[in-house]
């Protein structure tokens, strides 16, 4: 059993849907056959053409309670196949039993698990009181607006009468599993500079060379700010502002190279920045136009990507994790229920689609269960081992079992009323 139960996942790894051309259709074919094998009721739909999003459907004995959401994207990032010690769409089990793919943890790992879950949950002829619903989403890595922003704002969504999400979260080397009610709003910035372009040997002020690299001064201070408090421990990831330069654009390309002996006229410098919920988006807003990016120095800045940070009464877009969201408690007794340990609530530093059903009012919680697990997201060589891949199926057998059966309404715990 233990062997197609690892195969089913493998099979999933090897469809190449790396950004930023995924094999959409061969994932959602996959999706679909899974759901029809296990009985789901199942759709393919296409908010965007090109782009499916699987949904299926596991209908309740009450389908007028709120039904629960498992939620994962079907897209990954790119990787350099030549670095990793395994191809990244091999999902090459190693001797160690670690099995090694782009997207064993972010998050094909989790969309199995969830049908993995379900398998042995009709195996054992469990029926849920509410319906549930899986949905397999593209583009998340690439912002979710063709995919979750679109669906959460759809009338299928409304349709589905959703009263909770479960979403990624982050591998935990040690070992209890980390859980998430909340995430950084990611500001994807670029700056520019402009000024006159000149001799290579000739000192002036002014340049566009001179004026990107004193904002990226300024920025590296603040980037030093931030993240000392994260080394001296006042402050966890989640709870910092974090910039990163991602790209530097400048200079007059040669056949060879660079032209050396003359000044560009342009530079440009691309940063990822991460906004924690509690952050306030119009000091840091003022901060890049007066510090960052003057215009007083010739300089300009733009938004490639802009999350919000709060909703629109200025309240920090969170999932409740006190006793007022039923749905908080019920994951973590389900989770030791099944022997598994849950660290603190923590602020996701990176981004989820979790942010577009919370901004719809809708709990929203982010969990992987991988616990003694190096985080590998976005890096070479993404694995996880294949037992804890295997625990983690039963401990979404638990939440999922749990959730199915809460008898009372259960729409609480988003961060505020309904739209
Ligand atoms: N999950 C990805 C990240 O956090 C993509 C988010 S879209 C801004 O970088
Ligand atoms: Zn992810
Ligand atoms: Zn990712």
């Amino acid at each position: 059993e233990e062997s197609s139960v690892l195969s089913r996942f493998q099979q999933y790894l090897k469809i190449n849907t790396a950004q930023p051309s995924p094999r959409y259709q061969e994932a959602a074919d996959f999706l679909v056959s899974q759901g029809k094998a296990l009985s789901l009721e199942f759709q393919s739909i296409e908010l965007v053409a090109g782009k499916p999003l699987v949904l299926l459907k596991w209908e309740g004995t009450n389908p007028n309670l709120p039904s629960i959401l498992l939620y994962s994207h079907t897209d990954v990032v790119p990787s350099e196949h030549s670095k990793w010690a395994h191809h990244p769409f091999s999902a090459h089990l190693d001797s160690n039993g670690n099995i090694y793919a782009r997207g064993s943890q972010d998050m094909k790992c989790v969309g199995m698990q969830y049908l993995e879950a379900i398998r042995r949950l009709k195996a054992e002829r469990f029926r849920p009181l509410r319906s549930l619903y899986l949905a397999f989403s593209p583009d998340e890595e690439i912002g979710g607006h063709d995919g979750a922003e679109k669906f959460a704002r759809s009338e299928i969504f409304q349709g589905m009468n959703v009263g909770v999400v479960l979403d990624e979260g982050l591998a935990s080397p040690e070992d209890h599993y980390r859980v998430f009610y909340a995430e950084r709003s990611p500001w994807w910035m670029v700056i520019k500079a402009v000024g006159s372009p000149g001799h290579g040997s000739k000192l002036y002020d002014n340049s566009a060379m001179e004026n990107l690299l004193k904002s990226i001064e300024i920025i590296t201070r603040f980037r030093a700010s931030q993240f000392d408090l994260v080394k001296t421990g006042f402050k966890a990831e989640g709870d910092v502002v974090s910039v990163n330069m991602v790209f530097l654009k400048a200079g007059t390309p040669s056949p060879t190279g660079f032209v050396m002996n003359l000044q560009p006229s342009e530079a440009e410098a691309g940063f990822d920045i991460r906004l924690p919920p509690t952050a306030d988006p119009e000091s840091l807003e003022r901060r890049i136009a007066e510090e960052w990016a003057p215009s007083s120095r010739n300089m300009s800045f733009s938004f490639k990507q802009k999350a919000r940070t709060c909703d629109k009464s200025g309240k920090p877009i969170l999932t409740k994790t006190d006793p007022s969201n039923p749905w908080w408690a019920l994951l973590e007794n389900a989770v030791q229920k099944a022997g598994g340990k849950i660290g603190k609530p923590e602020v996701f530093p990176a981004a989820t689609d979790s942010r577009y059903f919370r901004e719809r009012g809708l709990p929203a919680i982010g969990f992987s269960p991988m616990a003694n697990t190096p985080v590998l997201l976005h890096d070479h060589n993404e694995f996880l081992h294949k037992d804890e891949y295997l625990k983690g199926i039963k401990i979404y057998e638990s939440i999922i079992e749990a959730y199915a059966s809460l008898d009372h309404q259960g729409r609480d715990g988003g961060s505020r009323d309904e739209l």
